[in-house]
């Protein structure tokens, strides 16, 4: 049926209608998309979809039964046939969120709390890393780390045998310094200095006999608590069934146990380096321990104090690393779903704000870094600066050359590199592990940091909240705007049905967007529910009365009409009573008809329809929709000639008309966007959700989302 007759029909004013020379004024018609068949691909996307949750959740919207693939009409025209990609990379959102259950919008829906599956309650949270944290009995990490050395003390005690013998290299190599130089060269008797000398050198190769056997036993004591971390990741990934959550921990465990093997290699080191340093210096002249001491203490305990901050900086930095790394990695993919829904802008201030915070976590990282610096030349410089400046008040209380030379060894050649390895390799490693084990025993998975909203999602919350205070709050038992229950509609006695048994309740002052591949029955909808079309079964009722409902309901449809005369003629066409010009400047004002207002000379211009653009006549279309005292508007594609920044203003408009419902075939994301719910039609599986809820429930509002990028943009008027 032609948009003119609709429009008649709707608003009961056929005659004040006026065509020139018996012809549409609309223009060329635009071009009806052919239908075609669906793809095996579309349907093998159907059949893997989950719509459980929108379809036992977030709907009233029953369209049971349809058989889709035999209704040339229902199929999916090719534009319409996005590229299915990777689940994941379609649930992606921008906001690289996870996928929750669309929930009801009890407004919205006639039949709320349909049969909810009793798994979508959220699993207990169990401790991730104890296997036998099923039972309720964990023991804390400290008692766990005790009880696992204990069932190792003889690797232990391997360990600790081969440090001594390390550690003896320190010893003897000072030592041996000491004696060459004091027995030997400087007693001229060089014969004994090179036998020191040589017991130096076969004190090394031992030492690094040592050292080898070390790594063998570090590997005995780590790989089991590695062992241990990937069967409790694995439990845990298993009770979670969370492949991702899986991969990442083993990945997590992998670290730990690396960073567990550098921790242990420097401690020890440093301890059993020390205590061979200090065992020397002592057996040289215990006055030489009376320097190095204090400075080396003073130094491990400025470095001590800066573990836990450093911890607490490592870990910031960790999680702004892997939150920027997330949200890449979930935007990537996700680019098109960004291009489609318009929110470049917010994404670049999303990751924006990742960058920052990881700016801001590595700076504080590096602050602390700055006082390990500190740390290392206290207790590993500073010594030997200290023996070199008392070095003739050494020497003038007994303490001999050699013993100065062999305590500068002890300080230069072990303490020094000792302490260096502690605190680069703890004050990274250490704090990597602590973060690591702490996620692994703790807390089930990352969380980001919440992120500030963006200027653009503010804007748009204050958009909304605009509209919403502009709005009138809904009476408490009025009747809904629409309502339609168990409608069945076909064109034939023998075709399939468009619409099978579809239940829709949308409150009065709703905005609801209605998308779906062409030929679905978005437009057969729109006139079920203005009356043009009456359906076989089911019954619909606009504001309690049946359909039709003379004056409740006006119908814009894609091709606008405009008839000769003036301007205030044709805004005024569905009114019985004459319109102020005031009134009708703010109908135009609020639709985006002014400038067009003005260009024509104001509202009593005469109008040549045929001089107007399509965009032009879609703007006196909507302001006449707007000013008709019918307050259910269904805009079945009728903004599809103007621009999005006009097609917003004059969606807001009826959006926010007082008593006014509105109901739009949306053709791009932004409208569909602006609407409180949204209904894909999809044959049998018809859904309604927010446009987050229906992105992660909805495989083909995904794909519908994803072909408006590929939609060419609408050609200006
Ligand atoms: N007058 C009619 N007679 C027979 N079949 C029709 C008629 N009008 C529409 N159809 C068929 O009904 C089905 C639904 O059409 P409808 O126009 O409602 O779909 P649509 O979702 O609005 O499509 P589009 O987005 O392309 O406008 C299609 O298969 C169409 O071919």
């Amino acid at each position: 049926m032609p948009g003119r007759e609709r429009e008649r029909k709707l608003t009961g004013r056929p005659d004040q209608e006026r065509e020139p020379a018996g012809k549409p004024t609309g223009g060329p018609v635009p071009e009806r998309k052919p239908p075609h068949t669906p793809t095996p691909d579309r349907d093998r996307g159907r059949d893997r979809a989950d719509m459980s949750h929108t379809d036992r959740d977030a709907t009233d919207i029953r369209d049971q039964d349809r058989k889709p693939t035999n209704t040339p009409g229902q199929d999916q025209h090719p534009t319409n046939t996005p590229h299915r990609g990777p689940r994941s990379a379609s649930t992606s959102t921008p906001a690289g969120t996870s996928t929750p259950t669309p929930s009801p919008d009890r407004n919205l829906t006639a039949t709320p709390g349909r049969d909810r599956d009793p798994t979508d309650a959220p699993a207990p949270d169990r401790n991730p890393a104890d296997p036998g944290a099923d039972g309720g009995q964990r023991s804390p990490a400290h008692t766990r780390v005790r009880r696992f050395l204990r069932e190792r003390w003889r690797v232990l005690v391997r360990l600790g045998a081969w440090s001594v013998l390390e550690a003896g290299q320190t010893f003897v190599v000072g030592y041996a310094l000491a004696r060459a130089l004091d027995a030997g060269f400087l007693a001229g008797n060089a014969r004994t200095g090179l036998l020191w000398l040589g017991a130096a050198g076969l004190a090394v190769c031992a030492g690094a006999y040592g050292t080898g056997r070390v790594y063998r036993v570090v590997a005995a004591l780590v790989e089991p608590a590695r062992d241990r971390l990937v069967t409790a990741v694995v439990a845990r990934g298993v009770r979670e069934a969370d492949a991702g959550a899986l991969s990442g921990l083993t990945q997590q465990v992998e670290i730990a146990r690396d960073t567990l093997a550098g921790v242990v290699m420097v401690t020890r080191s440093f301890l059993f380096t020390a205590a061979g340093a200090l065992i020397g210096l002592f057996s040289l002249a215990p006055l030489l321990l009376a320097v190095v001491l204090p400075p080396l203490l003073a130094g491990v305990a400025l470095f001590a104090a800066t573990l836990r901050p450093l911890a607490h900086r490592q870990e910031a930095f960790l999680t702004a690393d892997e939150a920027l790394a997330e949200e890449l990695g979930a935007l990537v993919p996700a680019l098109r779903d960004v291009t489609a829904a318009g929110a470049e802008d917010r994404v670049a201030d999303t990751v924006d704000a990742r960058t920052d915070a990881e700016l801001r976590a590595a700076r504080a990282l590096a602050r602390w870094s700055v006082a390990r610096v500190a740390a290392l030349a206290v207790g590993g410089e500073l010594p030997a600066v200290l023996l070199l400046v008392t070095a003739p008040w050494l020497l003038g209380h007994g303490v001999t050359p050699g013993a100065l030379l062999g305590a500068l060894a002890y300080v230069t050649q072990s303490l020094l590199p000792a302490l260096n390895s502690l605190v680069h390799g703890l004050g990274t490693s250490g704090a990597r592990l602590t973060v690591v084990l702490r996620r692994l025993t703790r807390t089930p998975r990352h969380r980001e940091a919440p992120i500030p909203p963006s200027p653009d999602a503010r804007d748009d919350a204050r958009d909304d909240a605009r509209d919403h205070e502009r709005k009138p709050a809904r009476r408490p038992h009025a009747p809904p705007a629409l309502s339609l229950t168990s409608v069945t509609f076909s064109y034939g006695p023998a075709s399939t049905p468009v619409l099978n048994g579809l239940d829709l309740t949308l409150p009065e002052g709703a905005h609801l967007a209605v998308v779906g591949p062409s030929g679905i029955g978005k437009s057969t909808l729109t006139g079920l529910v203005a009356g043009l079309l009456t359906p076989q079964h089911g019954t619909i009722r606009v504001y309690g009365r049946p359909v039709p409902a003379p004056r409740a309901t006006v119908l814009i449809p894609q091709e606008a009409y405009v008839t000769t005369g003036t301007l205030a003629e044709n805004l005024a066409l569905f009114r019985d009573d004459p319109v102020p010009e005031a009134e009708l400047l703010t109908a135009a004002d609020a639709v985006g008809l002014t400038p067009l207002l003005e260009t024509l000379g104001g509202p009593g211009a005469p109008v040549a329809p045929a001089e107007l653009s399509a965009g032009e006549r879609q703007l006196i279309a909507l302001t006449r929709a707007y000013l008709s005292p019918a307050p259910l508007a269904l805009l079945d594609e009728a903004t599809c000639h103007l621009d999005p920044e006009a097609e917003a203003r004059a969606e807001r408009a009826f959006a926010t008309r007082p008593g006014g419902t509105l109901v739009v075939v949306a053709h791009r994301i932004s409208s569909a966007r602006r609407a409180e719910r949204i209904l894909v039609m999809d044959g049998a599986r018809t859904a309604c959700g927010t446009h987050g809820e229906l992105l992660r429930g909805s495989d083909l509002y995904q794909d519908l989302v994803g072909g408006w990028t590929a939609r060419p943009a609408p050609l200006p008027g």
